[in-house]
Formats: C-alpha cells, structure tokens, sequence
C-alpha cells in the first residue's frame, strides 16, 4: 500500500460552496469557464492515460451528467479520442437540456451519444464517471442510483478501472455522505482544492486514489473566502514542531504529568507516559494511586512514579509548576472522583499548564457535560479532548443532534466552540477541530490502529507536545499525524506498544536526522 499520509495535496479544504465561489471569481477576473473546463479535462485525461498506460485503441466510455461535471467529462472525450483511445459517451440528460460550457462541449463531441441509463459496460477498459460533480444538490433518483449500482457491480466484476471527475458521483462534496448511492471510484481527480466530501467518510471510501489538478483558478481566491479547514500533513504545523535545541536541558523541553489509575488499571496510564516521552517531553511522571504504586514503579523506568491519592493528592503533585502538560482519563475510571481530578487539573492558576482530556475524562461527565465545559472554558492553559464516536455521542449529544450539524466536521467544530476546547474526534478519518473554527482532517489511517490502548498512545504524544509548548490546535494535528505515520509505518500487527516504538521513525522523517 502507497505511503498515503506523505502524499502531496495542497493544505486547503474546501466545501462545494467554496469552491463555485472560488470558479465564480476566477471566471469574474477574466478567466473563462470554457478555459477552465478544457483545462480540468485535460488534467482527467492525462490521468486516464496513465491508467491504460497510454495504450492507444484501449475502449474508454464517459458517462456525462447534466452539469459542467458532464461537461468536463465531453471535452475529456474529445482529447481521448484524439490521442486514440476508443471512446464512447453515453448522456444521462438529453443533449438539448445542457446549458453554457457542458452544452459548448456537447456540441464539439464529434461522436454518437447513447443514454446512460440504458447503456452496456461490457467490453469498455476504463469509465470515466463525469456525472455529477460538487453540484450535487440533492439525493440521486432511482434511476441514477440504479446506473450507479450496476457500474460498482460491473466494476467489482470486472476489474476494470473507474475514474471520478472532481468527485465520486453521489458523493455531497461537503459532507461526504453518500446521497442514495455513489460510485466507487479507482482515482479521483478534483480541481484547484480538494473538497471536504473527499476527506469525510464514506465519501474517502469512494475516491480510490485521489488528486488535484490546477486548472487556472488563482490562489488568490482563496483570500475572500476564509478558508479554515485543512488537510492534516506536515506542512500545516511543521514549522511548529518542537526539536531540543542545543543550548536547552531537560526541563525547557517541558514536564508532562499522566495521571493513573487503580491498581488492576494502570497499563493505560503507562502507555500514555511512554508516549509523551517518545514525542519529546525532557520529563514525564506518573501520578499513582498509593495501592498502584508498586506495579506502577516496577513497569517503569524513564519514566518517574510519585504517589497522589485522590484529586488533593493531585494538587499536591501540580503545586510544582514545572508540570505544565497533564493527561488524564486512560483507565482513570468512571466516577465522581474522576471529575474532581479533571477539575484539579483545569483549575485556573498563575501559571499555563495545558491538559488532555481522554477516556474515563470524559465519561464522567457524560450526565453533566456543562459541567465539564465549564471546567475547560476557565481553564489556564490549551485543553485537548479526545472523544472517540460512543464518548463524543455520550458527551456531545446537542452537537450530534443539532440540525446545523450536517457532518462529522460541522459536529467537532460545535463542540470545540460549546467546550472552549480543541477536540479530537477520533476515528478513520479523525477530525481535529479548535475553538477558533480551524479543523484539520486526517486524509488516512491504517485500521490496524484499532487495538487496545492506541488512543491512550494518542493521549501521550498530545500531552508531549503540549509538555514542549506546542500551541493546543497544531499540537493536536501533529499528535494525530504521527500517530497514525507510525502505524503506517509499522505496518500489519500493530499493537499500542508499536506505536511508541515507531515514534523515532516519524521524528526521523519529519526532522531528516
Ligand atoms: N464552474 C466552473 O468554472 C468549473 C466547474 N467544473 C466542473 O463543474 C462541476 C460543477 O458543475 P455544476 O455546478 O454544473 O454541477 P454538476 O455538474 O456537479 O451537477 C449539477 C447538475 O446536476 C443537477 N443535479 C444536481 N443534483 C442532482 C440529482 N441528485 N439528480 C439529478 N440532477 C441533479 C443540477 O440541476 C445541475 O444540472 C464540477 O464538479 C467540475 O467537474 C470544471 O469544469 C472546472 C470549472
Ligand atoms: N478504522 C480505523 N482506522 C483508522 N484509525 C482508527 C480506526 N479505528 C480507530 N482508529 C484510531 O485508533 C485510535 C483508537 O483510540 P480509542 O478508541 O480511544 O482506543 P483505546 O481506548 O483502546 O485506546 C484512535 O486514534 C482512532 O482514531
Ligand atoms: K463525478
């Protein structure tokens, strides 16, 4: 499998309404939209060509929508055709129905149209999906789900390729939700920007491989249109990385505390203090609970254990402002007590401590989430919140049901805005989203980091970079990309454990030494 987090694509994430705006101004400024038409399809063709390895003869069929993204997908045959490859195009709207540039490039398709809710696959190479774009504006009809349907079983049949103009048809570009049914592509090409829809699940599931191609829309677009979405890679927050600098010692490279569980639950917490060593804390120290004391030490070397029962034994440990980062939840346990530590650890104070919220962190709060919000709003320093699907559901339940909420993006931003918080809402396309508005979304990650104890890993790196003064958002994304880097790179059989051991392999490639 391709390395997919280090793959290339422009840090902006648009939705579709973005993106017309950014094609309006662009065509406003003198552009024109024929002009960035023949230049998408040149940018699809080349793609296509590249798939049938510019075998010449191979039988391509385009199947063209009523929209410009059936446009592109006209003008796409007309340059296949001339490179000859053997094309068909079949029309899901009768041709006098196209307006503007779709209906120009209509017009300039010298060959035969067909219908596309009657047309065969049998004995084409490749399909070129050009039947709706980021225009999608409601769910497909029977009959196009029915069309959409038979090309994924043909598809699947067949083994032959499918290529997406701008988007996998049925895919919402915003979303990603899949409006009645969606094609599933082998390779995406979208335009300018990738969109929100391609990054969201299911929509990702549908893109195979995705690139983005300039078409003659300016950068400069993007300045009116406030962009605050972006793909979670290196370059959104590698000039913020913290790297031990000469000249320091172990204490500038900042003291994370992780706070641990009982007795027969302390492998979380440990899990958690590895890993903020591992992303780069100068020290990390276990608060145990007196009875866990011993298993606690005996576990741990790097790592220091100091005893604190209870949320005054907490304090007591945090009077020493040199712990500016602290990590609570991982087997931290459901209870009252649990919200009193949470609450220690956010009180306001003199000084900036910063704080992860994971786990048992949150579901303690699940009957009083205000609460807790009240906690992380007056709270001195950055406070980080890693909520799973069922913690976020159980915690966030007004974001999850608010009507404005539409997608997985809309949902982490209300709770990052209601908490006051930067949240992480893990999962396969994990968003993180900061009070502020700004999201980050992760474009990939291996399912082998579905296993025991991989978020409390997550929680550690967090608490790391917070330990080193990384600012509350970058220092989430970063987390959340080299975490997932180093299961990548560690491939199948990933356990918890080999996600701290993998650690020095990312840092190595994020730093080249
Ligand atoms: N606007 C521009 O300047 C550019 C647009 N481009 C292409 O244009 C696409 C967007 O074009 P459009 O805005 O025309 O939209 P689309 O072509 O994506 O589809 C919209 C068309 O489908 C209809 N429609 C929407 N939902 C439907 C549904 N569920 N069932 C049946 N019909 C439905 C709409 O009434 C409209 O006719 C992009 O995805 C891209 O491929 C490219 O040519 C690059 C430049
Ligand atoms: N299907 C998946 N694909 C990619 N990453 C996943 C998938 N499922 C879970 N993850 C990631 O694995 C981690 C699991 O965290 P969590 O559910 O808290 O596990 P645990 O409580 O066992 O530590 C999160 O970082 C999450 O984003
Ligand atoms: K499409």
């Amino acid at each position: 499998m391709p390395a997919v987090l280090t793959v290339d694509l422009p840090l902006e994430v648009l939705t579709t309404d973005q993106m017309a705006r950014a094609d309006r101004l662009t065509i406003e400024g003198g552009v024109p939209a024929m002009t960035l038409m023949e230049n998408a399809a040149l940018a699809l063709a080349k793609a296509t060509s590249q798939i049938l390895q510019r075998t010449s003869g191979r039988r391509v069929l385009v199947l063209c929508g009523p929209g410009n993204n059936g446009g592109d997908g006209f003008v796409a045959a007309s340059l296949l055709r001339s490179q000859r490859y053997k094309v068909r195009v079949a029309s899901l709207a009768r041709l006098e129905e196209l307006r503007g540039p779709a209906a120009r490039a209509a017009a300039a398709w010298p060959g035969a149209v067909t219908s596309a809710l009657e047309c065969e696959f049998e004995g084409a190479d490749l399909v070129v999906d050009a039947l709706f774009g980021t225009g999608l504006a409601r769910d497909l009809d029977a009959d196009a789900c029915d069309l959409v349907r038979r090309l994924n079983r043909w598809r699947r049949a067949s083994g032959q390729n499918v290529v997406s103009v701008d988007i996998p048809s049925g895919v919402d570009g915003t979303t990603g939700a899949v409006r009645g049914a969606a094609v599933e592509a082998d390779a995406t090409v979208t335009f300018f920007r990738v969109k929100t829809g391609h990054l969201l699940l299911p929509g990702r599931l549908h893109c195979g491989a995705l690139a983005c191609a300039h078409i003659g829309i300016r950068p400069s677009a993007l300045e009116t249109l406030h962009v605050s979405t972006f793909i979670n890679a290196p370059a959104l927050w590698r000039s913020d990385l913290p790297l031990p600098q000469i000249e320091g010692h172990k204490y500038s490279r900042g003291h994370a505390l992780v706070v641990s569980g009982g007795a027969s639950f302390t492998g979380a917490a440990r899990l958690s203090a590895a890993a903020a060593l591992r992303a780069g804390a100068g020290l990390v120290t276990l608060a145990s609970p007196s009875d866990a004391l011993t298993v606690n030490a005996s576990a741990l070397t790097s790592v220091m254990v100091r005893p604190a029962d209870g949320a005054r034994g907490l304090a007591a440990v945090l009077t020493d402002e040199r712990k500016n980062a602290v990590a609570l939840g991982p087997g931290l346990g459901v209870s009252e007590e649990s919200c009193a530590k949470v609450e220690t650890a956010l009180a306001p104070q003199a000084y900036r401590r910063a704080a992860v919220l994971d786990a048992d962190a949150l579901s303690s709060f699940a009957h009083d989430p205000e609460r807790l919000w009240r906690a992380t709003r007056a709270a001195p320093g950055p406070v980080v919140m890693t909520p799973h699907a069922g913690e976020f559901a159980r915690l966030f339940a007004c974001c999850e049901n608010d009507g404005a909420c539409r997608s997985k993006l809309d949902k982490a931003r209300a709770a990052a805005r209601a908490s006051g918080a930067v949240v992480v809402y893990k999962g396969p396309d994990t968003v993180v989203a900061a009070p502020d508005g700004r999201a980050s979304i992760l474009p990939s990650a291996t399912p082998w980091l579905a296993t025991a104890g991989s978020g409390d890993a997550l929680t550690g790196i967090i608490a790391g970079l917070l330990a080193q003064r990384m600012e509350g958002f970058l220092a989430a994304s970063c987390a959340v990309w080299m975490h997932a880097r180093a299961a990548e790179i560690y491939g199948p059989g990933l356990i918890a454990d080999d996600i701290i051991a993998s650690l020095p392999h990312v840092w190595r490639e994020l730093c080249g030494r």
